[in-house]
């Protein structure tokens, strides 16, 4: 080695060493964009100061609050708090981001009680999760998209026999106050344990105790271990109120794009309605009717047209909504019910009268519909269901006269009396879901008119021999009852032969059973 080449070695040697140094001393320098705010009021802030931020990007308030920005103007910015704010002040500092508003994802969620931005409520601590989501995606393309086939069953007697949902569908809960939209709704969660859907609940701008109530009802009916509840209440931010829905929603797409079946419920899109209403007018921005901005259509539609069923070659997930909806004075053609009504496949209309009549669940069978639950219900359900909703569309319009105490001739007092066992057979209790054999037997009892002979006084007990039937029913029909084959004419003897033989200790003579109904009534 001569010595030219060790000075050569020395050298770089020294230049390396002294390049590390460099980049070990060197300040990690990253450019934060910080702006100020001018002025802070109930929910949002206006900023200045941040000439690159772009709309609805995330924004960072001291102590750790962050907003998001609505109104980007040249000189201002008007944007939405996501926290408690009553520690900022004019003046204080507001960071960029550089991202837009994000949430936890991944089957860590499951059995917990959120917020909106994916912090715990629950006591169980952090939430394990497998990704982050933004809030606002676009929906699912008109080509990824399949038709929608496959029922999801609520086990709420009259919504799977009269207006039945599919899975991937947007079927709307809308009534007057305490008129169990929420029942509904949870009914059809727990009906989902064992049948590998996800569920997810969004509750909006809810009282506290309400919540509570839900959270406890879902863990005691052990459906919260395949759910997720995403929690904001009365007196929270409205603009966490206004994100719930949205971060609800890219949990379930989660799930859906990993091809499982979900169900999601946003109880309720009044109270999402009115935080964008509070939100916008604090912003300034225009108001149209009953106040509300003229995007009220748009936050819907495009939150609702996210739920869909997807192709094979996207997983062949679902998203099914169950968006509810709050009626005043009963007013279905409100503003804000239009809207939703349009925007989803169908409606299940709650009435107050039913509900004071004791007639529960209260859905309004001549007003509520699925537009696209006939495809998806079970071809065993068609068979029994067929003159189910006329006849007691009929019954419903005959009896208004029948309580004028007018002479009805045979026939109408048939229909009645008949309408009479329609209505009875579809009662039934709150978060007591029943099985799809059971629902067929009682169904198939009422279309035949086995039920004719049985007195209105012992309807449940009836009812609940035949649930007790259902034990007896062969293997090979109990598995017709799942797929689309029909029920042919054998199938439907041995089922017959089965209610009438459960129902023939509560027989009596057809006219003693009529004459018992029409002295009641
Ligand atoms: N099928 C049912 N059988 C018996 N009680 C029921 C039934 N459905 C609902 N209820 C009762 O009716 C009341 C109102 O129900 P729920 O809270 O579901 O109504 P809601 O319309 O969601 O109310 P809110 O307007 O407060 O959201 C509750 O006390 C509930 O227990």
């Amino acid at each position: 080695m001569n010595s030219s080449e060790t000075l050569k070695g020395a050298f770089d040697r020294m230049f390396s060493a002294a390049d590390t140094a460099r980049e070990q001393s060197a300040p990690d320098l990253k450019p934060r964009e910080v702006g100020r705010i001018v002025s802070v009021s109930t929910g949002i802030a206006h900023i200045t100061g941040l000439p690159g931020v772009g709309v609805e990007e995330l924004v960072q308030f001291p102590g750790g609050v962050q907003g998001i920005t609505f109104n980007v103007d040249e000189d201002e910015v008007g944007c939405v708090l996501l926290g408690q704010y009553s520690h900022l002040h004019a003046g204080d500092e507001v960071e960029r981001t550089g991202r837009v508003m994000d949430v936890p994802v991944g089957a860590g969620v499951l059995g917990r009680v959120i917020d909106p931005l994916g912090r715990p409520l629950d006591e169980l601590g952090p939430v394990p999760t497998s990704g982050r989501l933004p809030i606002e995606r676009p929906a699912p393309a008109i080509m990824d998209r399949s038709p929608v086939t496959v029922p999801l069953q609520t086990g709420v007697k009259v919504v799977d026999a009269l207006v039945p949902i599919g899975r991937g569908q947007r079927e709307l809960i809308l009534g007057d106050r305490q008129t169990g939209k929420t029942a509904i709704a949870l009914d059809t969660i727990i009906n989902q344990r064992g049948q590998d859907v996800v569920c997810v609940y969004c509750a909006i701008g809810q009282r506290a105790a309400a919540v509570a109530r839900v959270v406890a009802t879902l863990r005691e009916h052990d459906a919260l271990s395949y759910s997720v509840v995403v929690v904001t209440e009365g007196n929270d931010p409205p603009g966490l109120a206004y994100i719930a829905p949205y971060a609800a929603t890219s949990i379930a797409e989660h799930f859906m794009e990993a091809g499982r079946d979900v169900l999601i419920v946003y109880d309720d899109l009044t109270q999402h309605a009115r935080s964008y209403r509070e939100l916008s007018l604090l912003l300034r921005r225009p108001p149209g009717r009953e106040a509300f901005p003229g995007d009220i259509f748009y936050i819907h539609s495009r939150l609702l047209e996210r739920s869909t069923r997807l192709n094979d070659e996207r997983g062949g997930g679902s998203l099914t909504a169950l968006p509810v909806i709050e009626t005043e004075a009963q007013n279905i053609s409100d503003y804000i019910p239009t809207n939703l009504i349009s925007i989803t496949d169908g409606q299940i209309y709650l009435s107050p009268t039913l509900f004071e009549l004791g007639v529960l669940p209260a859905v309004d069978v001549g007003k509520s519909v699925s537009r696209v639950g006939g495809k998806a219900q079970r071809a065993a359900y068609r068979a029994v269901t067929g003159n189910l909703k006329l006849a007691y569309a009929q019954f419903e319009e005959l009896e208004t006269f029948a309580r004028f105490g007018a002479r009805l001739d045979e026939s109408t007092q048939q229909t009645i009396d008949h309408g009479r066992r329609i209505r009875a057979c579809l009662k039934q209790p709150e978060l007591a879901p029943v099985s799809v054999p059971g629902q067929i037997l009682v169904l198939l009892a009422l279309s035949e008119g086995l039920f004719d002979g049985v007195p209105l006084t012992e309807m449940v007990e009836a009812q609940a021999a035949l649930k007790k039937a259902t034990k007896d029913i062969p293997e090979s029909l109990s598995r017709l009852f799942g797929g689309s084959q029909k029920l042919g004419p054998e199938d439907r003897d041995i089922l017959i032969g089965l209610a009438k033989k459960a129902l023939k200790p509560f027989l009596v003579a057809e006219e003693v059973a009529l004459a018992q109904t029409r002295q009641k009534s």
